[in-house]
């Protein structure tokens, strides 16, 4: 008897499983209907993340996307996104997937990026977004004095010097340390600000002639990808013992900590002081390694198209020697059209950025998905949309000169929406100033772009972490 009901319950549950696991999500899902681009994505996940981890994903959305149009199903409950219209109703006000909490640091610390609830996300972005804001930005004095700074005393010596001596130069890696050195002066002021640009990455040792005859790779072995978590701990807590010791500010303040501390230190109940100094710890780190990354990936592409043609080197350079304002190069038509073509053929945030539906559903496309469908879009695929980029793998600054509205929508090098990138209008005023001190002063042409081949990864950058250019004055310099 006791057998029998075993089988029986045995039964019940394999029927079960078969329903749940493979009969409902092929035949009964309210995404059955939608185009489906392989058997294997109607039960399972996996399909979708071998692809990833082969690197083949995008290439295969994009593929399908072509085929099927603007809906595709890619698990038993996510579908991906290709269109404006997705992007009005997805990116506007859903939550993130939890597949964005993995990005806490120290140690499951929350952060901006990382945080999936709404409600606890729009505080923290609230804090951070005025010393973001593009008018502030542009009004800065402070911004002013790091770009002189990390710019015309720390960069342009050693352009000049690479330059005179002809050494080739690791582009990558140059400019993560000019980003670095920016992003830690605006975070803890200028003079807890790294020094990695003038010393070519030697950590205590100044950039000298000897090392000239190599090419330049950094021989510091520590991890400057990843910003270490106790260098930025130990830079919070530094500038937290300034700010209470009402030690003078220095060269400039400690813009972006000093908002964060002030805001977390004020809040009631009051937050353990260690609370306070990792929650600092954890965004700083974060927008650190957005910083790195995202400015050197996008310069690297630029200069490395730059490099391929003495023409639009030229171009830009005339168009430099006509601006009046090192400070405010926002109105430089080509310039804004190269930086926008690289983000769009090189976006450095390429992946999926997964968001649920909301608890009552959302009609996408003609199509409803049920509460908790996980939903994406990605910019590799929208860039490539050949309608609205006509030959879309090749690079060409000047659609962007009369570009359509159209394609300034499709557009999502920063995202977009309430989660859209923070660091939009500082990363711009970086990226603008680098390609004008460079191409302002020097040419450059590719000596080595082994290993520059961009990576299909959520974060797109050279797969060998390199791109080694030439570097010569530029007539008249
Ligand atoms: C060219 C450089 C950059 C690119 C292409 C870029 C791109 C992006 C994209 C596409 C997102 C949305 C990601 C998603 O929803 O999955 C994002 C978010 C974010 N980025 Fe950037 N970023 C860049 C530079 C920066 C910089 C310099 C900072 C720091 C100051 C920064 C901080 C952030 C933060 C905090 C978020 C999360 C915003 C939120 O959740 O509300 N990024 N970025």
């Amino acid at each position: 008897m006791n057998l029998l009901l075993s089988l029986i319950g045995l039964g019940a549950l394999a029927v079960f499983l078969t329903y749940r696991y493979l009969i409902y999500p092929i035949f009964f899902s309210p995404l059955s209907k939608i185009p489906t681009p392989n058997p294997l994505c109607y039960i399972t996940d996996h399909f979708s993340r071998y692809l990833s981890w082969r690197e083949q994903e995008f290439d295969w959305l994009l593929k399908y996307h072509r085929q099927y149009g603007p809906l595709i199903r890619i698990g038993p409950t996510s579908v991906s996104v290709n269109s404006v219209e997705g992007l009005r109703q997805v990116y506007t006000s859903l939550e993130k997937h939890p597949f964005y909490a993995q990005f806490t640091n120290y140690n499951g610390m929350p952060n901006m990026f990382a945080t999936v609830d709404h409600q606890r996300h729009s505080v923290q972005k609230r804090v951070l977004s005025g010393i973001y804001a593009k008018s502030y930005l542009q009004r800065s004095e402070d911004i002013k004095s790091i770009s002189q700074d990390v710019f015309d005393q720390r960069l342009t010596p050693v352009l000049g010097h690479l330059a005179d001596i002809q050494r080739p130069v690791n582009v990558f890696e140059l400019f993560q340390f000019v980003a670095i050195d920016f992003y830690s002066a605006y975070a803890f002021g200028l003079d807890r600000s790294t020094h990695l640009t003038e010393n070519h990455g030697h950590e205590n040792r100044p950039y000298h002639a000897a090392d000239s005859r190599y090419i330049y790779e950094s021989k510091d072995r520590r991890d400057h990808s990843w910003f270490p978590e106790d260098e930025c701990l130990a830079l919070c807590r530094a500038t937290a013992k300034g700010i209470d010791e009402k030690q003078p500010a220095g060269s400039t303040p400690p813009i972006i900590f000093e908002k964060m501390y002030s805001s977390l230190s004020a809040q009631n109940p009051p937050l353990p002081h260690d609370t306070i100094l990792l929650t600092c710890a954890s965004e700083l780190r974060d927008e650190l390694i957005a910083s790195q990354e995202g400015i050197a990936i996008t310069l690297t592409y630029a200069m490395y198209h730059l490099s391929k043609s003495a023409h639009l080197q030229s171009r830009l350079r005339a168009e430099i020697a006509s601006s009046t304002d090192i400070n405010d190069l926002s109105s430089l038509p080509l310039l804004n059209a190269l930086i926008h073509e690289t983000l769009r053929l090189h976006a450095p945030g390429a992946g999926r950025q997964p968001r649920l539906s909301p608890p009552s559903g959302l009609t996408l496309h003609n199509h409803y998905l049920p509460p908790n469908t996980s939903i994406s879009s990605s910019s590799y695929v929208l860039h490539r949309t050949s309608s609205v980029y006509p030959d879309p793998e090749t690079f060409n600054p000047d659609r962007w000169l009369d570009a359509s509205e159209e394609m300034k929508r499709c557009w999502w090098g920063f995202g977009s929406g309430g989660r859209m990138c923070i660091g939009n209008h500082f990363a711009e005023i970086i990226i603008r100033r680098a390609l004008v001190e460079v191409y302002g002063r020097v040419e450059t042409w590719i000596v080595d772009e082994k290993g520059s081949e961009q990576t299909k990864t959520f974060l797109a950058g050279p797969r060998g972490r390199r791109l080694v250019l030439g570097v010569g004055r530029a007539k008249g310099q």
